[in-house]
């Protein structure tokens, strides 16, 4: 494991695997879902290629009153699950390390598309998000970085960032791993008592109800809206944020007569839990 800049690039420096480098950026607390992330970096880039993890808690993407303090830190822990998936490297940098001029005076901006939804409940977060991954995929200088399809809108930003600046990096988005019952998994789950993640079941039953209700997106955002509203009285109840039904590429809301992919998403709070889930979905010409 290395927190400077100058170990990472030693390390890096060792593995002579032009075209095979890949990285999986996380913020640590890694679970299920970061390994698969980890063993798919593996899996493309062989025996051979480098796999880098980054473990980051990257201050500027939290607002102000978020969880940025309490935000769980499980270095060791996360050491052994990375090895463990096929990690070759962990980058885990101090934010004096990333952040090297102080809080930065020059960042990237996500635009409109990080102005809806997630972006509208955590104004900046995802100019936050993409000021950090620009800065670790220059410090990591993978051919090929994978995030997961859980935060959907994300990776829609950064696949977009990618494109509109020519950064020299293939984009790989991975499924959502999910519990048995449904729950996503997710770091912020920790957080939640056996009671409240009874009550954030209700994310991933929507979702599934909305899938399941048929051929159109109306159908399907009242099938999820219905198990929204009535996990709105569950003891403790869940607070809805938004439940949206859009373009993967954008963030767009679909409309009525959409054809083609599509992406329903949710974001809730649970206690003072925020937890965010969406499934893929695709819509044939009538
Ligand atoms: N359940 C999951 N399945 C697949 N990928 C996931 C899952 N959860 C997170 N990831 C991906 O792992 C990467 C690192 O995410 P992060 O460290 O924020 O984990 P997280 O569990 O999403 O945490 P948080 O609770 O803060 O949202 C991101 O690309 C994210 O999309
Ligand atoms: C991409 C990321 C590592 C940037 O801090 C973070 O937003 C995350 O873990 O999804
Ligand atoms: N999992 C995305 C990072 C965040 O919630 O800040």
């Amino acid at each position: 494991m290395f927190t400077s800049r100058a170990d990472f690039d030693a390390a890096l420096a060792q593995f002579a695997t032009p075209g095979r480098v890949a990285v999986v950026m996380t913020m640590g607390a890694l679970h299920e879902g970061h390994a698969s992330l980890i063993r798919a970096a593996r899996a493309r880039v062989g025996a051979k290629g480098v796999v880098t993890v980054t473990v980051f808690v990257n201050p500027l993407q939290f607002g102000a009153g978020e969880d940025l303090d309490r935000y769980p830190r499980t270095l060791d822990a996360d050491l052994e699950v990375a090895a463990a998936a096929g990690a070759d490297i962990v980058f885990a940098p101090p934010v004096e390390e990333v952040y090297r001029g102080g809080e930065p005076r020059v960042r990237m901006t996500a635009g409109d598309m990080g102005e809806r939804y997630e972006g509208a409940s955590r104004p900046g977060h995802f100019d936050g998000v993409l000021t950090v991954v620009a800065k670790l995929l220059h410090l990591t200088r993978p051919d090929v970085a994978f995030f997961g399809e859980k935060d959907a809108q994300q990776l829609a930003v950064i696949r977009r960032m990618v494109l509109d600046l020519d950064f020299p990096v293939e984009i790989v988005g991975a499924p959502t791993v999910r519990e048995i019952d449904g729950l996503a998994l997710s770091s912020r789950n920790r957080y939640l008592s056996p009671q409240e993640r009874t009550t954030a079941l209700a994310l991933s039953r929507a979702l599934f109800a909305g899938r399941d209700a048929g051929r159109d997106p109306a159908a399907v955002r009242s099938a999820a809206r219905a198990v929204l509203d009535e996990a709105a009285s569950l003891q403790p109840p869940l607070d809805l944020d938004y439940l949206a039904l859009v373009d993967p590429l954008d963030f767009t809301e679909v409309p009525d007569d959409h054809t083609g992919e599509a992406v329903l998403a949710v974001a809730a709070k649970v206690g003072s839990t925020r937890l965010i889930d969406n499934v893929r979905l695709w819509f044939g010409a009538a």
